[in-house]
């Protein structure tokens, strides 16, 4: 199978590196990153080693690709579907933070898959990468449902050794997925702790009300996500990585961008659409953005717009 993968940082170039295990792969990506891989392909360390040599390039040529695998960060979507609009691919799947797939949806002719990705990467060096623990990548028609796409994308990953499950409710799957970021990310990343120091009272209680105010506004749009499920996954995933520095306080680390829109943010656009007051996202998502701003990491952005309940009662 030709892969393409568009945004080959840390987990893209992680996921590249192991689907040219099995199949031709090229990465588009920047350099100095490119021109190592080029040189001397891509070194996989820590709960995975590989060494495979996928083609890189820092210009998407419109070339034909099976699939194209995007892992770009979740604020440059549209741009990264912008580029790949003159290629032509059986199917598209996001592996990114963030309900991304309409966006791609919007500029891309193929059928976009959904995924959610539990493997933790951190590139080291342009040409080395870190699998920082290994999970699980979940795939499938964005809508929810059985797609042929998807077994066959699925098919290509396990064949690679990648531990992936083709699931029919993408759906529910993305919001858990959201709750467990809400809950974990700007909280530790704004703490300065590892996930693990949510596993304690005060953190493990501001995460779980940002979890159930996440489920809560998955129910609202229609995604049966209780708030048992929401908090159990919250639970097992702080567990599962209490020594990881969440990729959230990890670009506060390097004075980056954060995802902050595609997750707190999100619930609370989402949640504005019915009315629904969250207000330790929107606590959440204000400060993260304050930092931001503060650091000139993005143009200084409005504070979260009062829900039209607070209005209507002004
Ligand atoms: N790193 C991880 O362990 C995990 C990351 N994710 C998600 O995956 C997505 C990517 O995360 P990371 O890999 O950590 O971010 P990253 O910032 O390391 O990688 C994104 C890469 O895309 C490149 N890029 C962006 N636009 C480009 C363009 N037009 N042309 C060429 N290259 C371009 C950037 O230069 C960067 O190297 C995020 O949504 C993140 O939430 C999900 C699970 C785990
Ligand atoms: C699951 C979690 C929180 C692991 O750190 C993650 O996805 C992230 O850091 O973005």
């Amino acid at each position: 199978m030709d892969v393409l993968v568009f945004g080959a940082g840390s987990l893209g170039t992680l996921v590249g590196a192991l689907l040219a295990r099995a199949h031709d792969v090229t990465l588009v990506g920047r350099d100095p990153h490119v021109a190592a891989v080029r040189e001397g392909g891509v070194r996989v360390s820590g709960a995975v080693d590989a060494h495979t040599a996928p083609a890189a390039t820092t210009e998407y040529d419109g070339s034909p690709a099976d699939v194209a695998v995007v892992t770009v960060k979740s604020f440059d979507t549209a741009a990264a579907a912008d580029a790949l609009a003159g290629g032509s691919f059986e199917a598209v799947l996001s592996l990114q933070n963030g309900f991304v797939e309409e966006t791609l949806a919007a500029r891309l002719d193929a059928p976009v898959l959904a995924g959610t990705a539990t493997y933790g990467a951190r590139l080291l060096d342009p040409g080395r990468v870190a699998c920082t623990g290994v999970g699980r990548v979940a795939l499938g028609a964005r809508r929810g449902g059985i797609d042929p796409h998807a077994e066959r994308v699925g098919k290509a990953f396990r064949d690679a050794g990648i531990e992936t499950l083709v699931a029919a409710d993408m759906p529910r799957r993305r919001w858990e997925k959201l709750a467990v970021n809400a809950g974990i990310n700007a909280a530790t990343a704004l703490a300065r702790v590892e996930n693990g120091a949510l596993t304690d009272d005060p953190g493990r209680e501001l995460a779980r009300r940002a979890a159930r105010e996440t489920a809560r506004v998955a129910r609202a749009e229609g995604v049966s996500l209780p708030n048992r499920r929401a908090l159990s996954a919250l639970d097992e995933v702080v567990e599962a990585t209490s020594d990881n520095r969440s990729s959230t306080l990890q670009d506060v680390d390097d004075e980056k961008r954060t995802e902050v829109d595609a997750i707190n943010g999100a619930v609370v656009e989402r949640g504005e659409r019915h009315r629904l007051d969250v207000p330790t996202n929107r606590t959440l998502a204000d400060l993260l953005r304050t930092w931001e701003a503060g650091r000139g990491v993005r143009e200084a952005v409005e504070a979260s717009a009062p829900t039209r309940q607070k209005e209507s009662s002004q």
